[in-house]
């Protein structure tokens, strides 16, 4: 799906647009198709923005987008340092953000309108021009930037980063798509789309194989399946920034006063949702009382902090800790019951990043910060922790708000492997807690192959394992026990959800050790 292409005339390059089929012209148009997918928020796109002269917000926009389409860069690295070396801010920022991020997001559903705009399938163009085709499509169908001023900056930023040619090209490539609105786009294709799985991964922009996966998913974790079309929404709107004020370092009512207008959380009581300021200004972020940290992922690192255990509660293991940012939270909160953290990270660079994120923890609450395989950690330290983090390398499906272009990037293929060593991290974990203690599996996906899958499988044969009502423990932690988002399903794992909780679709099981 979404590669609806290559029945033009095929073979050499020409840059003319296909004459269109006329197929749909007619066809029942979907009032308000676009505001119900939930892609490009319109708001982001303020009247201020609509007819901008300025050519540099659309060209780091693109210098982002063919850096992650040719390179496999991340969009949430590069963009910042590119919107650095210009120098924009404000709105300026926001317009290219939105611009990159928003391209990202909705690539699915507008190559499959490009793909009827073009006489060759859109992997043969080249790489530059597709993605000048994207930016300019989702300026035309997801912004509110007048079709004149959409096609004429992105035309003209092709002529000047690629060529003559290629500009003509995405000129008529674009005056085709902006002939029908968003809503005559997305009836027309729907029309021919009689799968609903290929009917959502079109309206919605995402792979087929990930709406099947998190329709699976909300069946697991005992929600409607009906859900599923708000989840795919969810995954199409920006995620606000949050901010942690890690317990004991710093609180969250001063930290809010230096995030200029935020306001503090509902579920985690250490969260913030940042204002204005940039985290990287906020000066409790760059010495590390603070950090940027989803409310999810608070709560599942404050969930295994409060999981009751009988006996010792002196050493914790952080097995998969890189960059750190669960690490900082367990150690903040280790310290204030005089217990210690172990972090260990296989990768070196990443296990730097840990030693950043923890430089402001309390004396004595960082045991140490290991770089090991997480795997051995059980064989050759058996029984040694009272609480056990594996928070599991995975497909990230859970934080598609967050990783615009993540959903292309994955494939199904990349399951097997993971889930392989999701397991192996699970049985060191299992193995390196000590009878009473409490291990805690994490992962940023709600993907059953991630998820129950692998502990089923793990604990599988064994009595010598409980499960803990995780969701039970969830609710104690909440600042809010009455907030309308406190709605834990019915355990005993958590699994958030971006539509339900507001938070990447973390999850977590956890297990007890019995002897
Ligand atoms: C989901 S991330 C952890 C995020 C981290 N807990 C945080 O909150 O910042 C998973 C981490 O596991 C690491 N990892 C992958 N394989 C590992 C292994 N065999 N042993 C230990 N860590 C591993 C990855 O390098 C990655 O940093």
């Amino acid at each position: 799906m979404n590669q609806r292409s290559g029945q033009g005339r095929g073979g050499g390059r020409d840059d003319r647009p296909r004459a269109r089929d006329g197929r749909r012209d007619s066809a029942g148009h979907q009032r308000g198709a676009a505001r119900m997918r939930g892609d490009g928020r319109r708001s982001a796109a303020a009247p201020s923005m609509r007819d901008r002269s300025s050519d540099e917000p659309r060209a780091a926009a693109f210098d982002v987008l063919v850096d992650v389409e040719t390179n496999d860069a991340y969009a949430n690295l590069v963009l910042p340092a590119r919107l650095a070396r210009a120098d924009l801010g404000g709105r300026d920022a926001a317009f290219a953000t939105e611009l990159a991020y928003g391209t990202l997001r909705m690539q699915g559903h507008y190559d499959a309108i490009l793909s009827e705009c073009v006489d060759r399938a859109l992997p043969d163009i080249d790489a530059p021009v597709r993605v000048a085709l994207r930016l300019g499509a989702h300026q035309l169908l997801g912004m509110r930037v007048p079709a004149h001023a959409a096609v004429s900056q992105t035309v003209g930023l092709v002529r000047h980063k690629i060529g003559a040619g290629p500009a003509q090209f995405v000129n008529a490539v674009l005056r085709k798509v902006s002939t029908k609105t968003a809503d005559q786009w997305q009836a027309g294709i729907a029309a021919q789309l009689s799968d609903p799985v290929e009917l959502a991964s079109f309206t919605y922009s995402h792979p087929a194989w990930i709406v099947r996966a998190l329709k699976a998913a909300l069946v697991a974790n005992g929600r409607d399946p009906g859900e599923l079309e708000e989840l795919l929404r969810a995954d199409n709107t920006p995620a606000p920034v949050m901010l942690v004020a890690r317990p004991g370092l710093i609180d969250p009512a001063e930290l809010l006063t230096h995030s200029g207008g935020g306001r503090v959380a509902r579920l985690s009581p250490f969260a913030v949702e940042a204002g204005a300021v940039p985290p990287r200004h906020i000066a409790a972020v760059k010495d590390g009382r603070a950090g940027v940290q989803d409310e999810g992922s608070q709560l599942v690192a404050l969930a295994l902090a409060a999981a009751p255990i009988d006996g010792r509660d002196k050493r914790w293991l952080d097995m998969c800790a890189g960059p750190g940012g669960k690490t900082a939270l367990l150690a903040a909160l280790a310290a204030r019951r005089g217990a210690r953290v172990v972090a260990n990270e296989v990768q070196p660079h990443r296990a730097g990043l840990v030693r950043k994120n923890v430089a402001a923890a309390a004396p004595g609450s960082i045991e140490a910060v290991r770089t090991a395989d997480g795997r051995d950690i059980g064989g050759d330290e058996p029984g040694s922790f009272d609480r056990v983090l594996v928070d599991a390398p995975c497909t990230g499906l859970g934080a598609l708000r967050r990783r615009p272009e993540a959903r292309w990037r994955k494939q199904p293929s990349d399951l097997p492997e993971l889930s392989a060593l999701q397991r192996e991290l699970l049985e060191s974990a299992l193995a390196a807690v000590r009878p009473g203690g409490i291990v805690a599996y994490v992962t940023c996906s709600p993907h059953v192959a991630e998820t129950k899958l692998v502990v089923d499988d793990v604990i599988r044969g064994r009595d010598d394992i409980e499960i803990v009502d995780a969701a039970r423990v969830l609710e104690s932690v909440v600042v809010d026990p009455g907030d309308s988002r406190v709605d834990f399903g019915a355990g005993p794992a958590i699994q958030l959800w971006p539509h339900i909780h507001h938070t990447d679709a973390m999850h977590a099981t956890m297990l007890r050790r019995l002897r």
